[in-house]
């Protein structure tokens, strides 16, 4: 969607259509509404308006939006501003720049002294902090400049706006309030908590934050960085003669200001060019920033010299604001794909109108996972907003409601694997292809878990051998492991020394107990402790896969509400087992009676790494140790804590355990009591 620069006017009820339309929208970027027009579309409008009323001047309208700061029509309140609060001009490249310094020096009558005050335009909200003997008295907001609405009710919530200052001085702090990327994502979490509606975008979630305080019962933290300073009361505590004089002093009371942004805060510099140098240098660092920025300020930093330039009705000639391109846009969604990922995972993608975001046209955005289209409420045809930080993939954030029409379709969800027409694992928030195992969509992360040290433990198959054999075709499954020839390993593993040492691994794995080629399954739910449990309470495959999910339940440690999905996929990777059988893979766990071993009835903890007898085993290891041995496993001290096994370097685990009278052991005991289980 490509919009004009300007909206062309041409009769007066287009003019007043328009007026109405920039007020609404005026209204709910400054609120905390979701605007209907994006900033290029917002700016074209107030160019078009601006052309209209240049050529119409009996028709311009008293609530016209142009020339006025919160474009006539920000929550406006009933606190009088000390000294008007005011917009930016804007400036949107390099000739323009030099132009706007050119009328500067102009203003001057003389080069510019005291050089130019550089530092990122933070895209929050504006507010006045007015300390009184240093302490927060009140928060205002800008307003229309001349009066603003009190935020007091937020003093407490904004991180860099401390409530007392280092000293008892008498001073107006104004910056940007802002929700960092972090915040933003902690704030909408609060929200979807606490049954609210989640914020659209940063910005107006930090008027939404700052002005919710009123009535909200839960705090929602944004953050402060001061670009300005003014006396207040008739005070004058401030003393340094320039813009980044003033906020040294400004920090120095405690406040956070431009000036503590690492790498692209606040610097001074001598001349237009180094300036240039500098928007380039901080547009750079645009993706790498903790928040978002939509522009570059450049400021007289000699307050003699601003003062000598002074001020417009709606902004001052001292400064600028040069702005970057968006990175929010307005756009239609016209289609959802679904899409699988390697591992399997099921990813849907919003395929957009063209719409050219931060210098990029973006066709695709992602739409995360089928709980975020539900969440949002999203339907092919609305209007959406894209958005792009930095090298990121872009987002759409939200639908805009207010210019939903008839014709939106809801988005079908997909019931079955869209790549293979398997079934699919809808039990978490990523939906993924349950065909794993046996030949679905997660076919290499499958085999790869296959051929793991807990399950098959054939670690010569590593990634690269995979995907060649998969490429080849000669691995569909995890059955076919098993039947690979030597010639076709030769080939995937470009040596025969390799394919040899493979094919004993594989031989090897024939061997290995009923446990681990059930955990080589993958079966959904289950993980080893419960591929453990399955194999010692069932004997057998056949046993398995002759079991219901009622049997499925009554093994230990397995949530009965996980059963039927569990015996699911068992008979649905039926042929993949009989593979194994027909390979000679073995089905059967090897009788343990560890009801009477050496641990029976113990609750056992291992802290530290793992020496002497006991050398080279990991926690896993140690796990199925444990439990050979009748134990239980656990990975805490806790009051059923009943030996906790010492190791190198243990921490804080061994006085807790002696607090609570749990028997230690150095690793030389412990192996001595399990010593029949070490082979
Ligand atoms: N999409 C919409 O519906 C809609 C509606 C109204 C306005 N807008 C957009 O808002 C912009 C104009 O609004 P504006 O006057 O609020 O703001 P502005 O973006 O033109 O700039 C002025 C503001 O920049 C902020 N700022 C951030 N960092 C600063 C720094 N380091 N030093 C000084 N000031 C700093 C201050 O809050 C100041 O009030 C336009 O880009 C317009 O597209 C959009
Ligand atoms: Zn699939």
């Amino acid at each position: 969607m490509s919009i004009p620069s300007v909206t062309s006017l041409t009769s007066r009820a287009d003019y007043e259509a328009a007026v109405d339309t920039a007020l609404a929208a005026s209204a709910a970027y400054y609120g905390d509404g979701d605007s209907t027009l994006d900033d290029a579309g917002f700016d074209a409008l107030m160019r078009g308006l601006v052309d209209y009323e240049k050529t119409h001047a009996d028709h311009v309208r008293a609530d016209s939006p142009v020339g006025k700061v919160g474009g006539g029509a920000a929550p406006v309140g009933d606190v009088p501003h000390t000294v008007p609060m005011l917009s930016l001009d804007n400036v949107f490249s390099a000739e323009e720049l030099i132009k706007w310094g050119a009328s500067l020096e102009r203003r001057l009558d003389a080069p510019v002294a005291g050089g130019y005050a550089v530092e990122p335009k933070l895209d929050g909200m504006a507010i006045a902090a007015r300390y009184r003997d240093g302490v927060l008295a009140q928060l205002v907001g800008r307003g229309d400049g001349r009066v603003g609405e009190d935020l007091s009710a937020a003093i407490g919530t904004i991180v860099g706006l401390p409530e007392k200052l280092a000293r008892p001085v008498t001073v107006e702090v104004r910056g940007e309030v802002l929700l960092t990327h972090e915040q933003f994502e902690a704030a909408n979490e609060l929200r979807v908590a606490n049954k609210s509606k989640a914020f659209s975008n940063p910005r107006n979630g930090t008027a939404g934050s700052l002005r919710g305080m009123k009535s909200r019962t839960y705090a929602i933290p944004t953050t402060f960085y001061a670009y300005g300073a003014v006396a207040l009361d008739g005070e004058t505590v401030l003393t340094g003669g320039s813009h980044s004089a003033v906020m040294a002093e400004i920090a120095e009371l405690g406040v956070q200001t431009t000036a503590g942004i690492a790498e692209a805060g606040l610097t001074v510099s001598a001349t237009i060019e180094e300036v240039q140098a500098r928007v380039e240098a901080i547009t750079a660092l645009r993706g790498t920033l903790p928040f978002g920025i939509d522009g570059v300020v450049i400021k007289a930093d000699d307050l003699g010299e601003q003062k000598t330039a002074g001020l417009a009705t709606r902004h001052p000639h001292w400064g600028i604001a040069y702005k970057l391109p968006p990175v929010e846009r307005q756009t239609k969604l016209l289609a959802v794909e679904w899409n699988v990922g390697r591992t399997g995972v099921i990813a849907p993608r919003a395929v957009l109108e063209p719409v050219e975001v931060d210098g990029s046209t973006v066709t695709y955005a992602t739409l995360h996972n089928p709980a975020f289209i539900t969440k949002n409420d999203l339907m092919i045809n609305d209007t959406v907003t894209v958005y792009k930080a930095g090298d990121v993939i872009p987002r759409i954030e939200a639908p805009v409601l207010a210019l939903r029409g008839d014709d939106v379709i809801a988005i079908e969800l997909p019931t079955q694997c869209p790549k293979c027409g398997g079934p699919i694992d809808t039990s978490g928030e990523r939906w993924e292809c349950a065909g794993g195992a046996s030949g679905g969509c997660g076919l290499l992360a499958a085999l790869s878990y296959a051929v793991g040290r807990d399950q098959l433990d054939i670690d010569g198959l590593g990634q690269t051998f995979l995907e060649a054999l998969v490429e080849a075709g000669d691995v569909a499954d995890i059955g076919d492991l098993f039947t690979l020839t030597r010639e076709q390993l030769t080939i995937a593993a470009r040596s025969e020394k390799r394919a040899d040492t493979l094919l004993a691994q594989i031989e090897a794995a024939k061997a290995k107990p009923l446990n681990k080629v059930f955990c080589a399954l993958g079966i959904v739910r289950t993980g080893r402790t419960l591929s453990r449990e399955i194999a010692r309470y069932f004997g057998t495959m056949d046993a398995i896969r002759a079991a219901d999910a009622d049997a499925l339940a009554r093994v230990p440690k397995l949530p009965g509400a996980n059963a039927p999905k569990i015996a699911e996929h068992i008979a649905a990777v039926g042929a993949v087992i009989d593979k194994l059988t027909a390979a000679g893979v073995n089905m059967t766990e090897p009788v343990t009676d560890s009801s009477g071993g050496p641990l029976d009835g113990e609750v056992v903890v291992v802290t530290g790494g793992m020496n002497g007898p006991l050398a080279g085993r990991n926690r896993t290891d140690m796990r199925t140790l444990i439990e050979d041995a009748g134990g239980t496993s656990s990975g805490s001290v806790s009051k059923k804590t009943t030996i906790l096994v010492v190791g190198e370097n243990a921490g804080s685990k061994v006085p807790k355990a002696q607090e609570l009278g749990v028997t230690v052991l150095t690793e030389d005991e412990f192996a001595e009591r399990v010593a029949e289980f070490l082979s």
